[in-house]
């Protein structure tokens, strides 16, 4: 109906735009959870042509389909030149954390051809929002087919997601995106830092700067052959209890952060070959682990270029520097991460990112990531530097 701009969104229990600002709003819940038996227990109507599947990623074939969906239809950056390449042990990894629910990896047919045109996931996960934990789940790998857009298929998706978290007696959820909807918690700017300048010019992911050479601009980016810190190592099974004290000390200064205990630790943190990368600093006098340092593997095809098809890009995860200065332990970052031949390293500017970015020599990027939260009111919302939480 006439003025309302997010017709879909402005029937959720979410902060509405027009509520900004009113302090009578208390902070929590939006709606109170309702009984098992009053939610919805059959799947929300699809377009007659169209069928409900819950996608087993543990099946070799369901989890091709699910990438090539993916591949070829999911976040692409503004100008079209670049599109999420989500791997298949990355999406394994992503989707089957401590507790996950199969049933919440739901995929859309078509009747005929039984293709997957579309895509929706959640993930359970403890977020903390001040001193409150609260269940959630957290909600990402939204997709529909390019062919099939602008038809409304994404709210049936939602709800059809939303249900099926309430029926596990959960109400809250978490998600990002790079659309402004009703209403972000707070919105991140992301940050590039070049690897291999040559290779970022060559694909127009980067521009040679004014008065710059290329052999200039590769001196720029250079980086040493090993990480400066002593003790500097991958993290390994035996480091999961000290690394989930260092971590809960470290998120519990945010507002909202994951409340991960060791057995989220083992599953998000420990290194798992082209999906995530882990460090640590083990004090070299009484062993013990003073700061840690992680990112995720998260390469982007390149559209319509001859010489190169994909773009490797890590992406910050989880810092903590008690001992060794975080420029330093990012340095080392970004060192391993060259040594790994990533192209490019990617970060938000949450938690303490923005004291390291400028001086690492992080370009900005050309866009924004905003956090929400469903179901939860946080008056005022929050600074990316009160954030504590990255979703993949
Ligand atoms: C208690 C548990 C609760 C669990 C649920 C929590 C909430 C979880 C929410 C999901 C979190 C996902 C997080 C995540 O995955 C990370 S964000 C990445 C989303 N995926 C992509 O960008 C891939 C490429 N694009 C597409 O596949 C389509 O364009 C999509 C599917 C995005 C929209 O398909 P479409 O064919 O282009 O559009 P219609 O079907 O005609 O629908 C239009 C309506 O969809 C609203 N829309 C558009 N993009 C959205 C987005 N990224 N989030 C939420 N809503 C989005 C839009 O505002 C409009 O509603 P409005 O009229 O009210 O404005
Ligand atoms: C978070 N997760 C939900 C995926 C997701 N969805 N929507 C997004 C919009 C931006 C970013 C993002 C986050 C951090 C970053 F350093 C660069 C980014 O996008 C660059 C533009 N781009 C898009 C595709 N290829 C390149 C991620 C996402």
């Amino acid at each position: 109906s006439i003025g309302k701009k997010h017709k879909f969104w402005e029937s959720q229990p979410v902060g509405q735009f027009k509520d900004i600002g009113d302090a009578s709003l208390a902070e929590g819940p939006i709606e109170p959870p309702t009984l098992l038996s009053e939610v919805k227990q059959e799947p929300y109507n699809l377009p007659s042509q169209y069928e409900w599947t819950t996608c087993d990623i543990d099946l070799e074939e369901t989890c091709t389909e699910v990438y090539n969906l993916l591949t070829n239809n999911y976040v692409e950056d503004d100008e079209n030149m670049f599109r999420f390449n989500y791997s298949k042990e990355f999406l394994r990894w992503a989707l089957r954390p401590p507790g996950y629910y199969r049933s919440w990896h739901i995929g859309v047919r078509a009747k005929g051809s039984k293709k997957l045109v579309a895509f929706i996931t959640g993930v359970p996960a403890r977020i903390r929002v001040r001193d409150e934990v609260v269940k959630m789940a957290e909600v990402n790998f939204l997709c529909v087919h390019k062919k099939l857009r602008s038809k409304r298929l994404a709210p049936v998706l939602i709800k059809e997601v939303t249900r099926r978290v309430h029926l596990e007696n959960i109400w809250q959820a978490a998600y990002t995106a790079g659309v402004v909807l009703p209403t972000p918690i707070t919105t991140c700017q992301y940050w590039h830092r070049s690897l291999n300048p040559k290779k970022l010019i060559d694909v127009g992911f980067s521009r040679l700067g004014a008065r710059m050479t290329m052999s200039r601009t590769i001196k720029l980016y250079k980086l040493p052959d090993s990480p400066a810190t002593p003790g500097f190592r991958k993290m390994e099974l035996r480091d999961v209890p000290a690394v989930t004290r260092l971590l809960r000390d470290y998120l519990s200064q945010f507002i909202v952060a994951p409340d991960f205990d060791e057995n989220d630790v083992e599953h998000w943190l420990l290194p798992a070959e082209n999906v995530v990368d882990s460090f640590l600093v083990e004090s070299q006098e009484n062993h013990e682990i003073t700061d840690f340092c992680s990112f995720y593997t998260l390469p982007s095809s390149i559209l319509g270029n001859q010489n190169y098809s994909t773009l490797k890009a890590a992406y910050s995860f989880y810092n903590i520097a008690t001992k060794t200065p975080l420029l330093q332990l990012m340095n080392d970052a970004l060192i391993v991460a060259k040594q790994k031949d990533f192209d490019v390293f990617n970060a938000l500017d949450v938690m303490q990112n923005q004291s390291f970015l400028k001086e690492l020599k992080f370009g900005p990027g050309d866009g924004q990531l905003h956090y929400y939260l469903y179901n939860y009111r946080i008056r005022n919302g929050i600074a990316p530097s009160e954030l504590g939480l990255v979703l993949l």
